[in-house]
């Protein structure tokens, strides 16, 4: 039985989706202004577990995870940068799709953006004034009004008058309670906009995970998931808004991750201490990248260190190894080793305690290897491997794998491929300086280069 902690609730809850054999499953996903840190590998990972998860418990899973293209930090990147607002996002869209295909994530059912569903965003806050939960500000703004909704504050457990108190509304804004969250923004001189009943504008942030979701996965759907800094208050003002709007139940079950923190801090872009996802994989694996950040589970903080990356390696070393050698057979069930790893997974998707669960399949694969054989040995490993990609882990050949950590010279083959890529670029851009220099560097590292026509190969000296 499949267990979810339930953050509306706080408590771990038996998981019934709203139809029998389907889930309906909505995350939050980037503003799309600058490279993926870590943090977010841990929403793309923590959730691609779920969708995986899911998927091998045979339900049939939509996934949504929108994009926010459009965003006051956005329009000042664009702005700094002197380029077009969709020419930044495009790029960063860009480049978080090959994080997350490098990572191993699975790409989302669906992953629509806030600029293209401008209309259904317009649609369900005309119907919020409509229905008396939301009003016009003086100069083609709009706002939800908390007080319309009384359910307000039932996701974070917060109390509007704690909330209220304390808080004042600033003079330059429109708002009659200073809980009031903007819906819909007036287009500043310059910036993007687009036409609405308002006049130019653009959609405040709530209200467009509220529009896409319900589009997408209906007014009702089983899972609502994000980072735990969105509890308060972009998913409470979720509710609000979808709840108010469609008058129904909206998201059944919340999930939150907890935060990469880097010194007890939270890593964030704006805090500026953060390690973006493309420069962590020049020195580890994703697998190793993956294997650390479902370390523990999706709802504790989690530290980020280098030792801890290092600690990932050396684990994935341990499993790899009890595959190596083993010829690959068909997966068949086995379900007392089987039964373990479900068990840890339907507790809340316990990552920590699945894992633990293939090092004992592979001490056990190890046993039986030495005392019986390969072959006999074979069936096992099949297991260790099928349930190791219910993780996104244990996907390379366990030599190559085994192989990458055996250079001393620190640079594994994923790095050397990287500067092989540097050097081919330095080619075409016919810095001869550049490319020599490159072969130079791997060759003092005990690597040499290999050209044949356009292709590059590589051994180690
Ligand atoms: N350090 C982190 N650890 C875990 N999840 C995070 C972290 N930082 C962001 N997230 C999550 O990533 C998703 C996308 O977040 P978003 O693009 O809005 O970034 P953000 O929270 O503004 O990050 P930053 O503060 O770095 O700009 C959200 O679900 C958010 O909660
Ligand atoms: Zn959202």
């Amino acid at each position: 039985m499949l267990q979810i902690y339930n953050s509306l609730t706080n408590k771990k809850e038996k998981f019934e989706p709203r139809t029998a054999g389907e889930v309906k499953l909505y995350v939050c996903g980037m503003t799309v202004y600058d490279h993926c840190h870590l943090g977010h590998a841990r929403v793309l990972v923590a959730f691609d577990v779920v969708y995986r998860y899911l998927q091998a418990r045979g339900l049939n899973v939509t996934y949504v995870r929108n994009i926010t293209d459009i965003d006051d930090k956005i329009i000042a990147r664009a702005n700094e940068n002197g380029e077009e607002f969709l020419a930044l996002t495009e790029r960063f869209i860009d480049a978080m799709h090959e994080d997350e295909r490098a990572l191993g994530v699975l790409p989302p059912t669906h992953e629509p953006k806030a600029t293209e569903n401008i209309p259904e965003i317009i649609a369900m806050i005309e119907t919020l004034i409509e229905k008396g939960n939301a009003y016009q500000g003086k100069s083609g703004d709009v706002y939800f009004d908390v007080s319309s909704f009384p359910d307000y504050g039932k996701l974070s457990g917060r109390k509007v008058e704690d909330l209220r108190a304390g808080e004042r509304v600033a003079v330059d804004t429109s708002k009659k309670d200073p809980l009031d969250f903007v819906l819909w923004k007036p287009a500043k001189e310059g910036e993007p906009s687009w036409e609405s009943p308002w006049g130019n504008g653009r959609p405040g942030w709530h209200i467009e995970c509220s529009a896409m979701s319900t589009k997408i996965l209906g007014n009702s759907f089983d899972i609502h998931g994000g980072g735990h800094d969105l509890q308060f208050p972009h998913h409470e003002n979720e509710i609000a808004q979808s709840e108010a709007c469609t008058g129904e139940h909206f998201a059944n079950y919340w999930m939150h991750n907890g935060f990469i923190r880097i010194d007890d801090e939270k890593m964030s872009k704006s805090l500026g201490n953060f390690f973006t996802i493309r420069d962590v994989l020049k020195t580890y694996s994703p697998e190793a990248v993956r294997y650390f950040l479902i370390s523990s589970n999706y709802r504790s903080p989690l530290n980020y260190s280098t030792e801890s990356l290092d600690a990932a390696t050396s684990a994935l070393d341990r499993l790899y190894n009890a595959l190596r050698g083993i010829p690959e057979v068909e997966y068949t069930r086995w379900t007392a080793y089987e039964d373990k790893f479900y068990a840890a997974m339907d507790d809340d998707f316990n990552t920590a305690e699945a894992l633990a669960s293939l090092f004992e399949l592979a001490r056990d694969v190890n046993k039986l290897n030495q005392t019986k054989g390969e072959a006999e040995a074979a069936p096992l490993a099949a297991l260790l491997k099928h349930l190791g990609g219910l993780l996104g882990l244990l996907q390379q050949d366990p030599d190559q794998w085994l192989q990458k950590d055996a250079g001393e010279d620190g640079l594994d083959a994923d790095a050397i491929e990287a500067k092989i890529q540097e050097r081919i670029q330095a080619k075409a851009d016919k810095d001869w300086g550049k490319a020599d220099g490159i072969r130079d560097e791997l060759k003092a590292a005990g690597v040499t280069l290999e050209d044949k026509g356009t292709e590059t190969s590589w051994r180690r000296d």
